[in-house]
């Protein structure tokens, strides 16, 4: 009989290295949210990976970065709070740039955990030529050993194309130690649905926005309830949110002219939230102002940091 192993597992890396897209491969559904601008992801949203002979369940951190506000702070926090307690870490880097000094800050800092196994992830190799991707492994390699840290493997991987995945997999899975599943199968990841309904919202106010406003928007979800008097076989759910921006010229930023903007995030977001829910969803979105609410620790436990 084969061993089952079971653990936790999370990607780290600067901001863009593509951890989420990652770990919405390696689960094959979209749970971590993904989107082109840096710091998305807020929470430490898991994954499951079920198999024959392993669970591995995937933490998806927020990057580690300088801490500017409370919110940064408590990110950071976050993340180093979330290392030490899995079982492995996957570092990854980016093919498509080169081994820079946050790299390297993020490479000390892993190796001073000690022990943990740390798989270095060459992340986004469908954009380089095999050349560049060798010159780059060769670097992940001399980091490694400049900060006295052994990978226990460098897997080149391409998320987007699906080159590699599985045997990240394989390896990761190989780290874990031997134990029953710890999720009943069935389930890709254990947040609440309120959050992965909010993150999505999130996703789709920042699409196309300024470069500061990521750090500024907010989405509470403050209602989902099934719409009474509905018969069984038509169920919709009432999902009422609340976007918070910290200034005036953001709310009008996320609004649009005459509400257009509001109304492309609301039927973007739609389309996810009834996937995620498996029902049709009435939403209902308002955007608010809450001044400066990244550095008020009354306001970020509100809205749920
Ligand atoms: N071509 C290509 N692009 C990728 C790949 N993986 C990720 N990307 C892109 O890189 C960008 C960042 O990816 P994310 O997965 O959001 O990166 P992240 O590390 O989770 O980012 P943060 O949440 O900001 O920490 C997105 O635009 C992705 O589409 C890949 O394998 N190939």
């Amino acid at each position: 009989m084969t061993t089952f192993r079971s653990g936790f597992a999370c990607f780290v890396g600067r901001p863009n290295a593509g951890k989420s897209t990652l770990t919405n491969a390696l689960v094959g559904d979209k749970i971590a949210i993904t989107s082109s601008k840096p710091q998305t992801t807020r929470h430490a949203i898991r994954g499951l990976v079920h198999r024959d002979d392993a669970q591995l369940v995937l933490v998806d951190t927020p990057g580690l970065h300088k801490p500017r506000t409370v919110l940064g702070q408590r990110l950071n926090d976050l993340v180093r709070t979330t290392w030490s307690e899995v079982d492995t870490i996957g570092l990854c880097l980016p093919a498509d740039e080169c081994i820079g000094p946050g790299d390297r800050f993020l490479i000390r800092e892993i190796a001073a955990l000690r022990r943990k196994p740390v798989l270095a992830v060459a992340t986004k190799t469908d954009l380089v030529s095999p050349s560049r991707l060798a010159e780059h492994l060769m670097a992940i390699q001399g980091a490694g050993d400049e900060a006295g840290l052994e990978w226990r493997d460098v897997v080149p991987v391409s998320a987007v194309a699906g080159d590699q995945v599985q045997l990240l997999a394989d390896l990761l899975v190989a780290t874990l130690p031997e134990g029953p599943p710890l999720y009943p199968e069935g389930r890709l990841t254990d947040e609440p649905e309120e959050t992965l309904v909010a993150e999505v919202i999130r996703e789709a106010a920042l699409e196309g926005v300024r470069d500061e406003l990521p750090h500024s928007l907010a989405v509470v979800v403050e209602e989902m309830l099934p719409r009474e008097g509905r018969s069984p076989d038509r169920p919709l759910v009432d999902v009422r949110a609340n976007v918070f921006v910290e200034r005036d010229s953001q709310k009008g930023i996320i609004i649009g002219h005459r509400g257009e903007r509001l109304r492309e995030i609301g039927t973007a977001s739609r389309a996810q939230i009834e996937r995620i829910l498996g029902t049709p969803v009435f939403l209902d979105l308002h955007v608010k102002v809450a001044k400066d609410w990244q550095r008020d620790p009354k306001q970020l436990r509100k809205l749920g940091f």
